[in-house]
């Protein structure tokens, strides 16, 4: 493909609530000055609000939008996608896990692996945004099984991204100031947003903060419990924040990570940091020419390591859960 050929971005849930942000940013040049050519596909039903939405991209008159097809068939709109933003399934509402969207959400993330296995273009990038994402992008993998196992991430840059805010917000420190935050295991409470690692300043973040109560029973369940805090307060979830991640996961899996830092992204796991091989479980990641490697030589103290271990069993369960279901 030459370099000025328009990037094909699929995404899945186009005319929902993470839609009605993301669109707008991929076609205005998030990704890039590359063109891009969306690809939108939603339920029957949801296509007459999806072409509403179309029209208000054709009245954006977007320099980098190339074209935009819509549909409700996978095989046609996955046909040929360099990159897939898997977002559509049904959000968790007041009061629920988001494990508990397993069965509801699983039978979508079978046929779309299928249907990315078939017509997706060589270099395809899937990037798993509706939850419970870990599990849907493991679901989508497996069955997929022509595409490599590394082409397959879920997101939890959002939280890698509220972990950056909060502990700006502790610290008086600006956003740009903070570096190598890592978000470990599963996007769900059980989550673990690692301050031993991260740096404000160039100086390690838990020593900065020297305060194991903040970290403990303030930092940690703020950013693992923020999606409940926003449905609670919105009465729907995150929409534009879950957007912005979805670009920079995307952004920073196609065109690299800054030198000096790196990013969580949740992939399939190799073994590294104990991490029971296969499960998508969330890392420390750098990233360069499409390509993500864990960073490796951390060191994990006995408090993070209880952490780690307890959202990948909770990892390891949602995995037994969809095969006892027959969705992998
Ligand atoms: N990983 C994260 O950080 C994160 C953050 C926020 C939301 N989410 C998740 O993202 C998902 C979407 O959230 P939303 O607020 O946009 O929901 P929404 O209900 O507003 O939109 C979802 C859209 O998906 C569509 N859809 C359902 N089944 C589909 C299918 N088989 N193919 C294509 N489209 C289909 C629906 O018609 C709907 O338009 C939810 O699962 C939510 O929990 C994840
Ligand atoms: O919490 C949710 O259900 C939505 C999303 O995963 C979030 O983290 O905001």
């Amino acid at each position: 493909m030459s370099p000025a050929s328009p990037l094909k971005v699929a995404v899945t849930g186009a005319a929902g609530q993470i839609g009605y942000s993301l669109l707008f940013r991929l076609a205005s040049g998030a990704l890039g000055d590359r063109p891009v050519e969306l690809r939108l596909l939603e339920i029957t039903p949801a296509l007459k609000a999806l072409e509403g939405v179309v029209m208000e991209l054709d009245d954006c008159a977007f320099p980098t939008l190339a074209g935009v097809e819509i549909g409700d068939d996978a095989n046609a709109i996955f046909d040929g996608a360099n990159l897939a933003l898997l977002v559509g399934a049904r959000p968790r509402g007041p009061g629920m896990e988001r494990g508990d969207l397993l069965e509801a959400n699983g039978a979508i993330f079978t046929a779309q692996g299928k249907a990315l296995n078939e017509v997706a273009a060589d270099d395809v990038r899937i990037g798993v945004t509706g939850n419970p994402a870990n599990t849907n992008a493991l679901i989508a993998m497996t069955n997929a099984p022509d595409i490599p196992q590394e082409r397959f991430s879920a997101l939890t840059r959002l939280d890698h991204n509220r972990a950056i805010s909060q502990l700006a917000a502790k610290t008086g420190a600006p956003v740009t100031d903070i570096k190598k935050m890592t978000i470990w295991g599963n996007h769900s409470a059980t989550q673990y947003p690692d301050l031993f690692h991260a740096e404000v300043g160039g100086r390690n973040a838990a020593e900065v903060v020297d305060d194991q109560a903040w970290l403990e029973n303030e930092f940690i369940p703020t950013v693992a419990k923020r999606g409940a805090a926003i449905i609670e307060a919105r009465g729907s979830s995150s929409a534009a924040s879950a957007a912005s991640a979805t670009i920079d996961a995307a952004r920073d899996w196609l065109h690299g990570s800054a030198a000096d830092d790196w990013v969580s992204m949740a992939v399939p796991s190799d073994g590294s940091y104990g991490v029971p091989e296969g499960l998508i479980s969330s890392f420390p990641v750098t990233t360069a020419n499409g390509d993500w490697s864990i960073v490796q030589g951390l060191e994990i103290d006995d408090f993070s390591r209880g952490r780690i271990d307890a959202s990948t069993a909770e990892l390891a369960e949602e995995r037994q859960a969809v095969s006892d279901l027959g969705l992998i």
